[in-house]
């Protein structure tokens, strides 16, 4: 896929690995609405990239992927702004051990609902061009996660969900889904918890990091347009190897009964 030109919408898109990814796409040239629900690193993210990437390339949309109806609006605000969708991004994502229910809710139920209003502002079968839809999961959604299995399941949902939805839904919307799952990346709440927990949890996770290496947020970003602009690709799976790069997961074949119903 050529970005020149191209809109795309990222969830969480102001910090960390969303923000890796916004700049990646205007790099590349595409026009890039940033929602996230911190306002205040909206505003600087926003100013910053204005400067290099010029400011009728940006939208910042103050947003909680958690509300539906602010979601959708980001995503009719975005179409009225650029007149057009091409990639999506669900990349909000948290741990919280406390309200392990809005860990669900922010990191799967939002990601479902966000590649549903992808697919339907994009979708073929309604007018739209098609498009790529890129999840952001974690190595936690393919192997356990001691330090918090909700935050696992929540990663194991999204692998779930995009994988078995990608099946139907380039024939039917021409819309790729694709799945990427980053080890442990470089991040500022990364750092806090190498410097922050107990003894224990160092050790842990030094082990993790020796296994799965620390990625930079600009190597994920590098993976997510991989995802993107390889058009023969869908339903794939990137994820942190033990070289400390990413790889292609293979999945198991993939059967579909010769009528699969789809979204
Ligand atoms: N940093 C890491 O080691 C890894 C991170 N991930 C995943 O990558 C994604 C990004 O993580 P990081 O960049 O590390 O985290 P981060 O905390 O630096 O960035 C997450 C962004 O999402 C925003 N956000 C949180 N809740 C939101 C909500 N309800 N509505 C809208 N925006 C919201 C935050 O304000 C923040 O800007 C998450 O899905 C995370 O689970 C996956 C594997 C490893
Ligand atoms: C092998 C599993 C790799 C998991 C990598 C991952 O997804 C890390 C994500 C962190 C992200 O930067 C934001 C977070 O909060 C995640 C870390 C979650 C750690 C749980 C800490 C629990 C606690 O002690 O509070």
């Amino acid at each position: 896929m050529e970005l020149q030109g191209k809109v795309a919408l990222v969830t969480g898109a102001v910090q960390g690995i969303g923000k890796a990814i916004a700049e990646i796409l205007l790099k590349n040239g595409a026009k890039v609405s940033l929602l996230d629900i911190n306002v205040p690193t909206g505003e600087v993210t926003k100013a910053a990239f204005e400067q290099i990437y010029g400011a009728e390339n940006i939208l910042f949309l103050p947003c909680d992927v958690t509300s539906e109806n602010q979601l959708k609006d980001c995503f009719c605000k975005t179409l009225e702004k650029f007149q057009r969708l091409d990639i999506v991004c669900n990349n909000a994502g948290i741990s919280d051990r406390e309200n392990w229910e809005k860990c669900l809710s922010v990191n799967l139920v939002s990601v479902i609902k966000g590649t549903y209003l992808g697919i339907q502002h994009m979708s073929k079968e309604t007018g739209g061009k098609g498009g790529v839809i890129v999840n952001i999961a974690s190595m936690a959604g393919l192997i356990p996660f001691y330090l918090d299995p909700v935050y696992a399941a929540s990663k194991y949902g999204v692998v779930g969900f995009t994988t078995s939805l990608s099946l139907t839904c380039l024939e039917k919307h021409g819309v790729r889904l694709q799945v990427l799952c980053p080890g442990f990346v470089d991040t500022p709440l990364l750092r806090g918890l190498k410097s922050e927990k107990a003894s224990e949890q160092k050790e842990w996770f030094k082990k993790m990091v020796a296994r799965f290496g620390l990625q930079t947020t600009s190597q994920i970003a590098e993976g997510f347009l991989q995802l993107v602009m390889d058009h023969t690709r869908n339903g794939s799976l990137l994820k942190a190897s033990e070289t400390g790069k990413l790889e292609y997961e293979d999945l198991p074949a993939l059967v579909l009964p010769e009528n699969p119903k789809s979204t």
